[in-house]
């Protein structure tokens, strides 16, 4: 059983996850995780390695569809829809729940096209000047456009670690997302870019739900305003960030974020 902070504020769900378990083969890596993702605020999944976290974050966009061992068990919804139903367009989905990776993985093409591709496909421009737009504002949410505006024919790989993974953000989010999952987007990243995407992510904040892992306690506090405490494949504590962080419940907790394990 998670352990849900008992003042934490009713807030609208985007995403729910009920009894969910996630098995590679017979290996049990996520049991039983309940938790609703609210739509307005930033959301840190932490825990020491191979707690799960990763795991229960492909979940929620059938990113573990890929893994052929990976079964998923119980429900998750997306504004009350269940994803894993026979009706749910798996290309849709994954446009709707955007995700950016551990390591920077923009397209082998041009800035412009790694922005300009998902629109193309989903059909949501309607002509080149739209496109057009679409790639500016993206790069421009993302913090990337007075940095790439006169070289948009560059080829995406050719941009910093830093660049790159903002222009991975600026393509989750030209598709106009309604959550963006996060895989420790740092974790490749020096302090200075670490501290763009972190900037990033409070601008973000409020326009779209976003979830992070992170190995980071500090980006976690710095980051987000709730916090779930994964520990041995199960969620052990749900709540504020800050009551996380300064009142944990469960001894688990206590200990990994006094340093003990992890
Ligand atoms: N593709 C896979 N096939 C089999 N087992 C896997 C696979 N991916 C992960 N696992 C196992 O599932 C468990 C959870 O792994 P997961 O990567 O989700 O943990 P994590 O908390 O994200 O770890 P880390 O912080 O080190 O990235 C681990 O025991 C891991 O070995």
């Amino acid at each position: 059983m998670t352990v849900v902070h008992p003042n934490l504020e009713q807030t609208e769900a985007k995403m729910r996850a009920r009894s969910v378990s996630v098995y590679y083969g017979d290996k049990k890596a996520i049991d039983d995780v309940s938790i609703e993702i609210p739509s307005e605020f930033v959301t840190a999944f932490i825990g020491p390695s191979g707690c799960g976290k990763s795991t229960f974050l492909r979940s929620l966009n059938r990113m573990n569809d890929t893994i052929p061992s990976a079964r998923v068990e119980g429900t998750i919804e997306l504004d009350g829809e269940d994803i894993y139903g026979s009706g749910m367009d798996v290309v849709q989905l994954r446009a709707r729940v955007g995700m950016v990776f551990q390591k920077p993985n923009p397209f082998p093409k041009s800035i412009y096209e790694n922005i300009a591709y998902g629109p193309k496909i989903h059909g949501l421009a309607d002509g080149k000047d739209d496109l057009d737009e679409i790639v500016e504002r993206s790069l421009q949410r993302a913090g990337l456009w007075n940095e790439v505006k006169d070289r948009l024919s560059d080829s995406g790989t050719a941009l910093s670690g830093g660049q790159q993974q903002r222009l991975c953000i600026a393509r989750a989010i030209a598709v106009d997302p309604e959550v963006i999952l996060m895989d420790e987007p740092c974790s490749a990243l020096d302090p200075i870019a670490t501290a763009k995407i972190e900037e990033l992510i409070a601008e973000l904040n409020g326009r779209y739900a976003i979830i992070i892992v992170t190995h980071s306690m500090q980006q976690a506090a710095r980051v987000s305003q709730r916090t779930a405490f994964f520990h041995l494949g199960k969620m052990v504590e749900y709540g504020r960030t800050s009551d996380i962080f300064t009142n944990p419940i469960e001894e688990r907790t206590k200990d990994y974020i006094t340093g003990r394990y992890g």
